[in-house]
């Protein structure tokens, strides 16, 4: 099989996002006279375009983060790169740009669903022949259609938020120990997600009250819209960085990444005012309840109990509130759950 092949078949075997990303590049550096590969996130902050670095060629290796992109110090405003602020403007499908004398740079940006996040940037030392251009906009070409490929299978259908098997993937890896992730590390491209350390961050449950009350007076085509408008209410309520999940029927999650515990309450006790005061057409007012927990201490499957609890503690003590375990724990509200191990929830 042609070196080429052989490459399409590595990337299109990951089933991650960061994995895909870090393999692409990897093919595309083994083309002849390649110096440089990078992909670039495009992110909007203060409703300005801005553009950071995500994975890059460090020490031989490819390198991806995980930070934060709207505190990395790498980002700078999309107009510092004209040529692909032009070609995102327009919709083209790449550009190219001889940066400086002897620098070529090609970006070609990977549109999904109508919007651009990602821009694959190959930079070498002689201006791209014709044929080099058709084979990377190949290259690009099955990377974009896996992606969304990828993308589709982790969102539920009918908001679109990631599903719960993508929680189950995402969570685990977040909370597991940094030495374990050291462990099956060893080179970034081996594993995307090795770099990553575990972020500070709280889970929420996410709950919306009497929801069978919705179903049975409006019928499931107006409880389904109620479900929609409360993830597109979840989507406004929380940062990019933070992710939001439908976990099955009228249950969500939310991961708050990096953050302290009077802004988690505020962020969420803000979400559940936003449904409240939402007028739900037909329906009228629906509310939330909300159970949330650090997701320091424990197993993926104790931190969730722990929000469970803390969930059902708020439904049972009037619903439309938001509730923290440990709270409930220190004023003996509530009273620890012994781990089981042998209890396999995910
Ligand atoms: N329309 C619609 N309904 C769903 C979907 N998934 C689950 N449901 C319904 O959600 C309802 C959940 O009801 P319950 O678990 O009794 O909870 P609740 O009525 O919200 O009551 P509390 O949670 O105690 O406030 C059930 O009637 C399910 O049929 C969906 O995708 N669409």
């Amino acid at each position: 099989m042609k070196p080429i092949l052989q490459n399409l078949v590595e990337m299109t075997g990951h089933r991650d996002h960061l994995r895909l990303e870090v393999s692409v590049l990897s093919t595309l550096q083994k083309l002849s006279n390649i110096t440089e590969v990078r992909a670039l996130e495009l992110f909007s902050d203060n409703g300005k375009p801005h553009v950071r670095p995500r994975t890059w060629l460090q020490d031989g290796a490819l390198v991806p983060t995980d930070s934060d992109a709207a505190s990395d110090p790498h980002r700078e405003p999309l107009h510092n790169y004209p040529a692909l602020c032009k070609c995102v403007d327009n919709h083209d499908i790449r550009a190219t740009a001889s940066t400086s004398k002897g620098r070529y740079t090609l970006w070609l940006p990977v549109w999904m669903h109508d919007k651009v996040t990602t821009c694959l940037e190959i930079t070498q030392s002689r201006p791209f022949s014709a044929h080099k251009l058709d084979v990377i906009q190949g290259i690009s070409l099955v990377y974009q259609n896996y992606q969304s490929l990828l993308d589709y299978s982790e969102r539920d259908a009918l908001t679109g938020l990631f599903n719960r098997k993508t929680f189950d993937e995402q969570f685990s890896r977040h909370t597991a120990p940094a030495v374990a992730l050291r462990a099956q590390g060893g080179a970034a491209g081996d594993d995307g997600a090795a770099c990553c350390e575990p972020i500070e961050q709280w889970l929420a449950v996410v709950d919306i009250d009497h929801f069978k009350q919705v179903n049975d007076r409006f019928g499931h085509l107006y409880g389904d819209e109620v479900l929609i408008l409360v993830a597109n209410i979840l989507r406004n309520s929380f940062r990019s960085h933070d992710r939001i999940f439908r976990f099955g029927g009228e249950e969500f999650v939310v991961l708050l990444r990096s953050t302290d515990l009077s802004t988690a309450h505020k962020v969420f006790n803000r979400f559940r005012l936003a449904v409240q005061e939402y007028p739900f057409p037909q329906v009228g007012q629906v509310t939330v309840s909300v159970g949330f927990v650090s997701t320091s201490k424990g197993s993926p499957v104790e931190i969730l109990g722990q929000a469970d609890q803390a969930l059902y503690h708020a439904k049972e003590n009037g619903r439309n509130q938001v509730c923290f375990y440990d709270d409930l724990i220190a004023s003996g509200h509530l009273t620890a759950k012994v781990a089981n191990d042998d209890v396999e929830l995910f």
